[in-house]
């Protein structure tokens, strides 16, 4: 088919390195000499220390690699370790990738017929490896290479989960596998696993960058963008902006962005597509895109050189980390290690600055949460998000309009947990999911793989799944509840949720949930494993007055005041002794308390059983209506009835948890002065 099987040394000696062409997170390219073929290659030189816990994954995605056979797809010749590192020996794309030419000489993005033949390149790849069961899940201008004659080759396929891995272990655990602008709504939320269907929503938005010369959402933050494509319209081509292209390349990339894989062509059939009638052939790339550009490697140095400038004016403007990162991934550097902790920064990031713009007027306020769903400034929104609500009204079957206020607040009732929750979902997702996929003949029609089964979840993600589902009943009932409150609303981070709605909180990746932030916030509070089904001010529990009272201590959404700390015991219980008491009489009080503690935990556990069952029943509704689309479905009254229930459940068990607390605060007091008392009645003794 291609280029006829030549014997690569597997010797580091037999290859001359030459300058770097190209880098990831622990991977340089190199353009290099394999001297006794006398050929060009590229080296792909990878840190095996950095990459030390998955080995077995490099050398399996490797391996798959060398046994890739098309001609748009590249292949590794031969890869050998030497010393710590692996080098795995490529041809060399004199063109570099796309995003590398788009930087050096098309900052705007490519005419239409160059985006499609580009595109239908990648498309042929991708329909090679979906009909071998792969997942690409990288798909991106960075990954398009182009030769020197124009042709085009689909490089890093397999190897990307690996790559990210920072090296240690709780680093890879917590790490994401494609890149999160490019990412399908399905890959953030792992609620079903995916398949090869993310490729095509990829693919789209590849398109998009081609266009644009920039990805979709690529100026914000990781974290913002996962907010931003699970909760708004899919991105797409505007009509008013975006009139230099055609219907056609509009609507197939409006075919490629719907959320619901299952409504994505396949690869095979997208490539039937009238757009790719466009496209020309790799002579046409030549002349188009490559005439003029300097080498590689000095393209290469130069945006490499212009980087680091940013990065230094960054730091001076700045100074700190995060922004660092931020800018970085704002600039376009492909491989992006994602760690918990830093998701979690820039969740507050965003929850900060919604905050601000919740305080302003709800009608202001609500006007800007027209454009797309999310409370955001207008100065916070990007131009493909004003695109998309172009879109919404224009481009898209799924997409909700501006005006379409229930629907609005179906998206925001899911802000901003489910992101969250599907942040806790790509966690231990791994190179064997694939290898999970059942892969399809190379004879089978890949357009039947429109239904095939999806990435197998581990019993983690399992579990996790099970939570969300919980989660997804209890976001439907916060959504039906705020239909029902009249009057100004109050927001609080960034959802039109007001103060006396049950918020469930967010997930994290050890299961635990975050507190939602109170208004005015002071830390996060993790403690306690019942604090999770706290609820936010309850009108009919002891928190009334508690609140009341002169604040001495906030943390997360728990208030502790000057009563709590010398407590009146409620139920007719003693107040807590002096300590002229003697230490037996508190005896009793210690295990009246213990016993109400007791019987109110088996209330709570109760109550969260009926809460499961009535929760995991609404699920299993949804589910069977075959409405995966959580923010879609609009609740009939038998599901009105089981949410009204779930509320009620709701409430009471987050009145109970807080008597609970407030219990334990005081027996914890008690404990204290009991063991002060013993202390001094020791010393009186001694
Ligand atoms: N065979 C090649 N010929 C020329 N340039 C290459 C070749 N392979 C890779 N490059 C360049 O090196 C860059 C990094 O390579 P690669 O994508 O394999 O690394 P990575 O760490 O996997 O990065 P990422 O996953 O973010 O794309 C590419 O974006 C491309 O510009």
């Amino acid at each position: 088919m291609e280029v006829p099987k030549k014997n690569f040394p597997l010797n580091a000696k037999d290859y001359k390195l030459y300058e770097e062409v190209g880098e990831g997170v622990s991977a340089s390219v190199y353009r290099a000499l394999c001297v006794p073929l006398n050929e060009i290659v590229a080296i792909k030189v990878l840190d095996l220390e950095k990459c030390n816990n998955d080995l077995d994954g490099i050398r399996r995605e490797v391996q798959t690699m060398s046994l890739i056979n098309h001609p748009n797809l590249l292949r590794a010749y031969c890869s050998f370790t030497t010393g710590h590192d692996l080098w795995v020996v490529m041809p060399y794309m004199a063109g570099g990738s796309c995003l590398h030419i788009m930087k050096s000489s098309f900052p705007e993005g490519f005419e239409e017929p160059v985006i499609a033949t580009l595109l239908r390149e990648v498309l042929k790849a991708l329909i090679y490896l979906h009909a071998h069961g792969h997942i690409h899940r990288d798909v991106k201008a960075g990954n398009i290479l182009v030769d020197y004659n124009g042709t085009i080759k689909l490089a890093d396929f397999g190897v990307s989960a690996c790559m990210f891995d920072a090296g240690d272990r709780q680093r890879s655990r917590n790490t994401f596998v494609g890149t999160p602008c490019w990412m399908a709504p399905e890959v953030m939320q792992q609620l079903h696993g995916y398949d090869f269907k993310a490729d095509i929503w990829s693919f789209g938005i590849t398109a998009l960058e081609l266009a644009h010369g920039h990805a979709p959402f690529s100026k914000y933050p990781p974290m913002k963008v996962l907010l931003m494509t699970l909760q708004n319209a899919p991105p797409g081509l505007d009509y008013e902006r975006d009139k230099k292209f055609s219907k056609s390349f509009k609507e197939m990339v409006a075919a490629c962005l719907v959320k619901d894989p299952k409504k994505r062509p396949s690869s095979e059939k997208l490539l039937k597509h009238p757009f790719f009638k466009h496209a020309k052939t790799a002579d046409y790339l030549e002349r188009t895109i490559l005439d003029g550009l300097s080498p590689l490697g000095d393209r290469f140095r130069m945006l490499k050189a212009k980087e680091a400038d940013l990065l230094v004016q960054n730091k001076d403007l700045y100074g700190d980390k995060d922004h660092l990162s931020q800018q970085e991934y704002i600039r376009g550097i492909s491989a992006w290690n994602f760690n918990l902790e830093d998701l979690k920064n820039q969740a507050a990031l965003i929850n900060d600055y919604d905050e601000i713009s919740n305080v302003e007027d709800p009608k202001t306020t609500e006007q800007q949460n027209r454009v797309n769903g999310v409370t955001l400034p207008p100065e916070k929104l990007s131009p493909e998000m004003h695109n998309d609500d172009n879109n919404n009204n224009n481009n898209h079957s799924d997409a909700k309009t501006a005006d379409e206020i229930p629907n609005l607040e179906n998206s925001l009732a899911l802000f901003p947990i489910e992101p969250l929750q599907a942040l806790e979902g790509c966690f231990d997702i791994c190179e064997d999911d694939v290898a999970t996929v059942s892969p399809t003949g190379p004879d089978e029609n890949p357009l039947d793989t429109e239904q095939k089964s999806p990435v197998k979840l581990s019993p983690k993600a399992k579990d996790q799944e099970t939570e969300r589902e919980n989660i997804e009943s209890l976001l439907l009932k916060k959504s039906l509840q705020r239909s029902i409150i009249t009057g100004p609303k109050k927001y609080m981070s960034g959802s039109l949720l007001p103060d006396n709605v049950v918020f469930p909180n967010k997930l994290f990746s050890n299961g635990e949930r975050e507190h939602p932030q109170p208004r005015f916030r002071v830390e996060r509070n993790y403690s306690g494993p019942l604090q999770h089904l706290h609820k936010n001010n309850m009108s009919n529990s002891l928190s009334d007055d508690v609140s009341e009272k002169p604040v001495v201590q906030q943390k997360g959404r728990f208030k502790v005041t000057e009563a709590d700390i010398s407590p009146k015991v409620p139920g007719g219980m003693p107040s807590p002794p002096s300590s002229t008491i003697p230490v037996a009489s508190l005896l009793p009080s210690l295990q009246s308390i213990l016993q109400h503690n007791t019987s109110q935990r088996e209330e709570i556990l109760g109550l969260i059983k009926s809460v499961e069952q009535t929760t995991s029943g609404n699920h299993m509704e949804h589910v069977e209506s075959g409405n995966g689309d959580i923010s879609q479905i609009s609740p009939t009254p038998r599901e009105r009835e089981l949410h009204s229930q779930v509320i009620l459940l709701q409430q009471s068990v987050g009145s109970l948890v807080e008597q609970l607390q407030r219990q334990k605060m005081r027996n914890a007091q008690l404990e204290k002065k009991v063991s002060d008392l013993m202390k001094k009645n020791s010393i009186k003794e001694i």
